[in-house]
């Protein structure tokens, strides 16, 4: 029997979706032994400062490229929006899982909805991009730093530190929390991250009898349209620093793309809108992108901590 050993971070979300990857593999190759190789990473270390600080998502990655390198395992499994745009050198992605829900959540034991906050309350969330949005609907609003894993988050808010919290459906709805959702944030109200509630399979380029494995489990329009949203995030320079947003969906035989840049400080917010054919996904990323860079994101993307200016 051929064994396959999955490299994951040890979050009950990271399990679960390493978990699922595994039985989709077993699912499809009767003659595969599956294992996890479960491993802790920076990313998950360091809570206290900002990712964008510490060396941004590929924390979260390189342990377990490591693993790969040193032949301790075949493949990592990781929610593709904590991807980055470009890969190590020698790494690729095999496979885009279909994508569940892509949609935000807002989670309150109080609360219905963003609208329903007072003025003033307080709302935990550590992304830059939620942070933009939220800023941008209720300039009111305590903004209050939540890192940590799904579970953690969920606690802080139990312990009464927020009066809301902000976190993705699709990580909720995996652990079984669905339960938790007060509302969901979707658009064209509320744009999510890049890739989010899609899992995405690494592996070793050049491994043809791995690639080879995990080419079933690719879902073709889930990796259309994370490509278009990765896509546009790589044209803007996309990273934690910088609040960018995009969803991309199929319609009518083709891709509609909404990409979105906020201001950190400001409160504004840069939007675009394209359609594109089905066979170019990346070609609408860059169109979206060339969009709001003309509306003037360039200037969002320099500000404080926002790295090296877009081209
Ligand atoms: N940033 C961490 C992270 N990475 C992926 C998910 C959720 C699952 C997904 O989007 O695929 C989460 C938690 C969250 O943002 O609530």
């Amino acid at each position: 029997m051929k064994l396959l050993r999955i490299a994951t971070r040890q979050s009950a979300l990271a399990l679960w979706q390493a978990e699922h990857v595994a039985a989709r593999l077993r699912a499809v190759h009767a003659d595969l032994q599956v294992e996890l190789v479960p491993m802790t990473t920076r990313g998950d270390q360091i809570l206290d400062r900002p990712l964008a600080e510490i060396g941004g998502k590929g924390l979260f990655l390189k342990e377990l490229e490591v693993a790969m390198l040193e032949g301790r395992a075949d493949i990592a499994v990781h929610s593709l929006k904590d991807v980055p745009m470009e890969l190590e050198p020698g790494f690729a992605l095999g496979a885009v899982l279909e994508r569940a829900d892509a949609a935000d959540a807002f989670i309150s034991n109080r609360y219905r909805g963003i609208a329903d906050l007072p003025p003033g309350a307080r709302v935990g969330t550590s992304s830059l991009r939620r942070q933009a949005q939220l800023r941008a609907l209720r300039p009111d609003l305590e903004l209050l730093d939540l890192r940590g894993n799904v579970g953690t988050r969920l606690a802080r808010l139990d312990a009464g530190n927020y009066d809301a919290i902000i976190l993705a459906c699709a990580g909720l709805e995996r652990l079984g929390l669905a339960g938790r959702i007060a509302g969901r944030l979707q658009p064209p109200d509320w744009i999510p991250a890049v890739a989010q509630g899609a899992i995405a399979i690494e592996y070793r380029a050049g491994d043809r009898a791995t690639q080879q494995r995990l080419a079933p489990l690719n879902d073709a329009d889930s990796a259309r349209c994370t490509g278009a949203e990765r896509a546009m995030n790589l044209r803007l320079h996309g990273s934690c620093s910088v609040p960018i947003a995009g969803y991309c969906r199929e319609i009518e035989g083709g891709l509609e793309l909404t990409g979105l840049v906020g201001d950190v400080s400001g409160g504004r917010l840069l939007r675009a809108e394209a359609v594109g054919s089905l066979d170019q996904p990346e070609a609408l990323g860059n169109v979206v992108a060339e969009m709001l860079l003309q509306q003037g994101a360039g200037q969002f993307l320099r500000g404080p901590g926002g790295g090296s200016p877009a081209p």
